[in-house]
């Protein structure tokens, strides 16, 4: 007899792994990918532990189950996670086509304990953002430089290219 596992079990697993994280060197989160066949791939925090700030609960999920699924697109996959995703995983989960997402704390929560989730969404709605951290487009000017949309001519135009 097969046992359906609800969301509210995996958030609740998702929340475990983020407590245990804490106590193995990692950052309070943790998430799960649930793709559309009930297959699980968890992912914790590993952001001070690696020296990498991508390393966030959610991306580190959506990286296993990609690597071990063989492929870029979720499609149909639910992610689960300890903590409303910031942006980064956000669009993570948004590029890897993930069907839905649920959370359990949110950025109000992360940010009572130092985290910086929601000074980044303000980023994303402020129109003064450029205190935070300038992006610029800038035209190249020398006549030798090569055309800014060389790489999506020379991507439009191969054949053999994998749309994503
Ligand atoms: N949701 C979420 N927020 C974070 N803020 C800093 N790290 C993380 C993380 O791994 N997940």
């Amino acid at each position: 007899m097969s046992t359906t596992v609800t969301a509210e079990q995996y958030l609740a697993r998702s929340i475990q792994l983020a407590t245990a994280n804490v106590l193995n060197s990692g950052g309070p989160f943790g998430a799960m990918i649930v793709t559309a066949d009930g297959r699980t791939f968890d992912g914790v925090n590993r952001v001070t532990a690696d020296n990498d700030p991508t390393a966030h609960a959610e991306v580190t999920a959506i990286r296993t189950a990609c690597r071990e699924l063989g492929t870029f697109d979720l499609t149909g996959a639910v992610l689960y996670t300890s903590c409303e995703p910031c942006p980064m995983c956000l669009a993570s989960a948004l590029w890897a086509r993930v069907q839905r997402v649920v959370f359990a704390a949110d950025r109000h929560d992360a940010a009572s304990v130092g985290f910086d989730d929601a000074v980044f969404y303000e980023y994303f709605e402020n129109q003064d953002r450029d205190s935070l951290m300038p992006v610029a487009k800038l035209g190249l000017d020398d006549p030798q430089a090569p055309t800014p949309l060389e790489p999506f001519n020379t991507w439009n135009t191969l054949e053999s290219r994998i749309d994503y």
